[in-house]
């Protein structure tokens, strides 16, 4: 075990008496109260004295500490603070000296390691490759941007695999369809080309990822794809390592005449790449940057909150890869600054929270509704960790005759994960994660919340106890985001709060611990959010505080914890036997299991599942022992996905309920 999975397997918020599932012995019991026989539940107290006095319920700026707003800069008391400022938003408003432990997010020097993260290119011109004769010519070695690119070795800021990255070969991989190609060992063999062989090598990737074993050579064989792999595991190098060896060997595609207008061109992408948030897509274009070094292929993204003007600059320059948020790109083809007539590959990453999200009418829009070449006449790609039926669904219209490509058990979680899932009511919650801080040392850690502004409050209150924390959500500004996440990376600030808008796809270095302070209502965020850790073969924890309140999650907790092999707390068999009880009784069915919401790691095409044709694969292989499912009609039981329609790629779209992102 590692250092922080003994601290939290030893960490226990209960104190010894706390062995039965009833819930008012599972409370949180204070440290000065553990182990007295007191009988009675310790509340904290909403009032100025004692040391307890950071329950939930206490109005920020009263109780933390005794800070009043207006009571005197608290800078002076405790450093640089987080403060929301007159902005809904949050701002920060940092004050000066103090006892350091605040953190200033507008410390310019977050910034350094991530100069490219916004709009655009940034990729040091004049080191671009260029396509001559019908061959690629490499651009010049530049030492500075190759350090710049892909760090050095040994450098904390930049993932490298970690122990367990060899236990990778040992997951299942179940990939159906017609005729699927057999999978590689190397990147050598077959050969990918060259220069980006060269790049992987820069990369430090010596093999393979599963995922990547199997989607090179049906990529590279023309196929269409549906891919589902763990966190982590390398979805991302999946897509791009055939598009852009392809894209290297084969070069640019002719610029249709009506696109060079020289005061303002067109971009021609030959790749397109759709990702549901800014801060993926921003990620996925660092990837891209990558790859692409010394290449002739131009990467370039898109997505909204960020001003639209430099966007268009940037594919003034050049836009061979685009990646982009849905709502924007959707913008800059009204305005007709994209054509898609030239697109070979689209991607589709993370698609069902794209369409969890409400990007479906923008995605069917950009797909079927412009100039982007027909199912069959280019190739379509979708990636995510978690497939629900609704994507397959989609699959069936943007994809033709596409290889069905699981890597694990769709949805599960990496074993390198160490879950642990904590009896804690929200009153106490606080508390808790102050015992839990003090427990743990070392490494970044996200903590997870539900609403905006439960992260505004809890980030606040961490500053004022000391904790270098920011936060990340879809109130704050595009800015505001990227220092908060850059600082987060560098590690100047080592807790970063978040809503769901950092769940999904962000691959942060070093994040050792997750501490879903709220557990998500779907079990497929719990996924992804604890996916934040454990990545490439390295090891990570993940620490859930649990009530009550997360009963409609009960089945598919337990079912994610028995298939990585982790404890399942008394507690949580008790409560899942409790609901069994009360449906059976009731007569109703459902209720938050993970099989019965219809979601799965086969093949809907082979399953006659009964909306779904299951007409054009044949390949006759079982895809496993998947339980019942539960058609069509399972998916979502867990929440009202209208209150989804918060939109945080696009901060242009204002929609739906928006306090959660
Ligand atoms: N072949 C490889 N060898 C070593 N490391 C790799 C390899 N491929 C990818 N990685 C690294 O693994 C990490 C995870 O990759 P990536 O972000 O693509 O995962 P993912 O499967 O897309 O995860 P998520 O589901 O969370 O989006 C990254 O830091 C990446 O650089």
């Amino acid at each position: 075990m590692t250092d922080l999975t003994e601290q939290v397997h030893d960490f226990n918020i209960q104190g010894e008496n706390a062995t039965s599932a009833n819930s008012s012995q599972h409370s949180y019991v204070p440290p000065h109260m553990r182990g007295k026989s007191s009988g009675g539940k310790m509340r904290p107290s909403n009032g100025s004295n004692g040391s307890n006095n950071y329950g939930r319920r206490a109005p920020l700026g009263e109780s933390y500490g005794g800070y009043r707003d207006g009571g005197g800069p608290p800078s002076s008391r405790r450093g640089g603070s987080y403060f929301r400022g007159g902005s809904s938003s949050g701002s920060f408003r940092g004050g000066g000296g103090g006892r350091g432990g605040g953190f200033f997010d507008r410390d310019s020097s977050f910034m350094s390691r991530d100069r490219g993260f916004g709009t655009g290119g940034g990729l040091g011109r004049g080191t671009g490759g260029r396509w001559v004769d019908g061959k690629q010519i490499p651009g010049q070695k530049n030492e500075r941007l190759e350090k710049e690119l892909f760090g050095v070795a040994d450098d904390p800021h930049v993932l490298s695999s970690g122990i367990n990255f060899d236990h990778y070969d040992d997951i299942p991989v179940e990939a159906s369809g017609t005729k699927v190609p057999d999978p590689i060992d190397k990147f050598t063999a077959p050969q990918l080309d060259d220069l980006l062989l060269e790049n992987i090598n820069l990369a430090r990737f010596s093999k393979p990822t599963p995922v990547q074993k199997y989607s090179i050579p049906i990529i590279a064989n023309g196929r269409d794809l549906m891919a589902c792999a763990q966190t982590g595991s390398g979805k991302t190098g999946g897509f791009l390592f055939p598009v852009l060896s392809e894209a290297f060997k084969s070069g640019p595609s002719p610029t249709p005449e009506q696109g060079r207008n020289f005061y303002s061109k067109k971009g021609y992408p030959t790749s397109l790449i759709l990702a549901p948030t800014r801060e993926l897509a921003t990620q996925i274009f660092e990837e891209a940057k990558k790859f692409t070094y010394r290449s002739w292929v131009k990467p370039c993204v898109v997505y909204g909150g960020a001003p639209i003007g430099n966007q268009m600059r940037e594919i003034d320059h050049g836009c061979d890869l685009l990646v982009a948020t849905p709502g924007r790109l959707s913008d800059l083809l009204e305005r007709g600054k994209i054509s898609l007539q030239n697109i070979k590959y689209l991607v589709l990453d993370e698609a069902d929270r794209m369409l969890d999200m409400g990007f479906e009418p923008q995605i069917r829009h950009i797909v079927e509704g412009v100039d982007m070449p027909q199912v069959g006449e280019r190739q379509t790609l979708m990636f995510s960790a978690t497939f629900p039926i609704d994507i397959q669904q989609l699959a069936r219209d943007f994809l033709n005759d596409y290889v069905f490509l699981s890597v694990g058990r769709v949805g599960s979680t990496s074993d390198n994960i160490t879950q642990k899932i904590l009896y804690v009511e929200d009153q106490d919650k606080y508390s808790a994660l102050l015992d839990l801080l003090s427990a743990t040392s070392d490494g970044l850690t996200l903590i997870f919340v539900e609403t905006k502004r439960m992260a505004d409050q809890l980030t606040d209150f961490l500053i004022m106890q000391n904790f270098r924390a920011t936060a990340i959500h879809g109130d704050r500004t595009q800015a505001e985001r990227e220092r908060a996440l850059s600082a987060f990376k560098a590690g100047t600030a080592n807790l970063l709060v978040a809503t769901a808008v950092a769940a999904r796809g962000l691959d942060i270095p070093n994040v050792t611990h997750v501490i879903n302070f709220d557990l998500p209502s779907d079990i497929d965020d719990y996924v992804h959010r604890i996916g934040r850790t454990g990545r490439a073969g390295n090891t990570g924890v993940a620490t859930s505080f649990f009530n009550a309140g997360n009963q409609n999650i009960v089945r598919g907790m337990i079912e994610i914890l028995t298939e990585a092999n982790q404890e399942v707390p008394d507690f949580l068999k008790e409560l899942s036997r409790d609901s069994g009880r009360s449906r059976s009784t009731r007569g109703g069915g459902g209720g938050g299991g993970y099989s019965n919401r219809g979601h799965g790691s086969r093949d809907y095409r082979k399953h006659g599942n009964g909306s779904f044709g299951s007409s054009n694969v044949g390949s006759g292989r079982s895809n496993g022992s998947w339980g019942s499912g539960g058609g069509g009609g399972g998916f979502r039981g867990g929440y009202d996905s209208n209150s989804w329609g918060n939109n945080s790629a696009d901060s242009g779209r204002s929609s739906g309920n928006s306090s959660w992102w």
